[in-house]
């Protein structure tokens, strides 16, 4: 193939109301306006790499500021310049000089950053005429590992390890590939469960969710005591004591409350407790994990795989929230998907927002064809919003997703949505304007 070169990039902010259904509502974000930075990579060869990061609301500005500037360093470079040494490059946004005071590697500049690679992935798959999934499932692991920024991890992750393991798992690759495109890839549902649902909403939602072949829950928690344990409650009547519920505090307690709140909770059986307290108090969730009994999940809000290697060395979490945005897309993903498999511990994307979903169908596919090789206790988040406006959206069959086959990372979003939704000045939002 003749150099793809990359000679513009575009950038839209993109904010969809989604508040005002209470949709994507937790006892921490109480109305998010679900919202992207969005970028489109233009080339000389007829491909457009798009990649997004998920935000919310008016923080989108910020996001929109750091990826415009980012994304000038992808510019006029050829996609074979960047790939070749793929961690480099990812190491060349996150050492900005005039921007890395800003992170190092967390924050606004990060989440930037995902955006920008994303859409590198994208277009990296669309030229190799692959889903993600399958151009790091077919990579040799010199080739996966030299995307990966192995500075600060490499006394918990050493390369030799993660090579071995690479080589290792091409056995048996075709049997798993046949299996996961056969039956899908495990997955549960938030949509019942959102804060600002009603107790009828979540037990109708319930009924819906097991007529559609759901079997794992996830429910919003962290409002008083009392509310929280009626509506967990209500879910575990309504879905049944042999299926999976999981709860999600979203941040919002301190240690000792998290402790007590988490033990109240243990009655429901949950599967898992999720963000207890502050996503960045690594020690807290070592302490909540060990005096609660319950599994603790996190990584949503984990900026970095620096901090998730010190959740897994003290022990802190039983389950791996990976995002596609939070951290520095596929190339950060991949350093924690290994990381993960080296300490034992399964990965369960977090998902939803705009597009989360559609990434991280392919990270859990990678993980499960080259890494962890199973799908034991592994689950990806499902959230039943936004996905019409994607060219290839997810498609989920009896609470699994079914592996997807279009080329790229799944992300584009149609022209008519970005019009529509572009902020301030798409249709949508102009129209909501005059309304008021
Ligand atoms: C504001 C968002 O909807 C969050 O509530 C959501 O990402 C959530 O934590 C989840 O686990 O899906
Ligand atoms: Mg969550």
């Amino acid at each position: 193939m003749s150099e793809v070169l990359i000679t513009r990039a575009r950038v839209i902010d993109l904010r969809f109301p989604t508040s005002r259904e209470s949709i994507g509502s937790d006892a921490v974000n109480k109305d998010p306006d679900y919202s992207a930075a969005y970028c489109v990579l233009e080339t000389n060869a007829g491909f457009e790499g798009h990649g997004l990061t998920f935000t919310l609301g008016r923080g989108t500005d910020l996001v929109v500021g750091a990826l415009e500037f980012l994304s000038t360093l992808a510019v006029g470079r050829t996609l074979s310049s960047i790939t070749e040494n793929f961690g480099a490059f990812a190491r060349l946004l996150t050492d900005e000089n005039q921007f890395r005071w800003l992170g190092p590697e967390k924050g606004v500049i990060q989440l930037a950053a995902a955006a920008l690679l994303n859409a590198l992935w994208d277009l990296y798959g669309r030229v190799e005429k692959k889903p993600v999934w399958q151009l790091l499932g077919d990579m040799e692991p010199e080739q996966i590992l030299s995307a990966i920024d192995f500075r600060y991890i490499d006394d918990a992750l050493p390369r030799d390890w993660a090579r071995e393991l690479l080589e290792e798992s091409r056995r048996g690759y075709a049997e798993r590939l046949d299996l996961l495109d056969r039956d899908g890839f495990p997955a549960y549902t938030t949509s019942a469960g959102w804060f600002g649902f009603s107790d009828e909403k979540i037990q109708r939602l319930c009924r819906e969710g097991l007529a559609d072949g759901w079997t794992h829950f996830k429910l919003k928690v962290g409002g008083n005591p009392a509310d929280d344990l009626r509506r967990g409650r209500l879910m575990r009547e309504a879905i049944g004591p042999d299926n999976f519920l999981m709860v999600d505090a979203n941040q919002k307690w301190g240690v000792e409350e998290a402790i007590a709140r988490t033990r109240e909770l243990a009655e429901l059986k949950p599967w898992w407790m999720e963000e207890p307290t502050s996503p960045d108090d690594i020690l807290g969730h070592a302490r909540i994990r060990r005096e609660s009994g319950v599994r603790i999940a996190t990584g949503e809000h984990c900026h970095n795989r620096i901090m998730f290697k010190q959740l897994f060395q003290a022990g802190a979490i039983d389950v791996c929230q990976i995002d596609s945005c939070r951290v520095a897309s596929v190339n950060e993903n991949l350093a924690i998907i290994l990381m993960a498999a080296k300490f034992g511990v399964p990965v369960c994307p977090h998902a939803g927002g705009v597009g989360l979903c559609e990434y991280v169908q392919h990270l859990s596919a990678f993980d499960f064809l080259r890494v962890g090789q199973t799908m034991k206790d592994r689950v990806i988040e499902y959230v039943g919003h936004l996905h019409e406006h994607f060219l290839y959206p997810v498609r989920i069959r009896q609470g699994r997703y079914l592996l997807p086959h279009d080329h790229g990372y799944s992300i584009e979003i149609f022209q008519e949505s970005l019009d529509r939704f572009a902020f301030p000045d798409g249709q949508f939002w102009k129209e909501d304007r005059e309304q008021k």
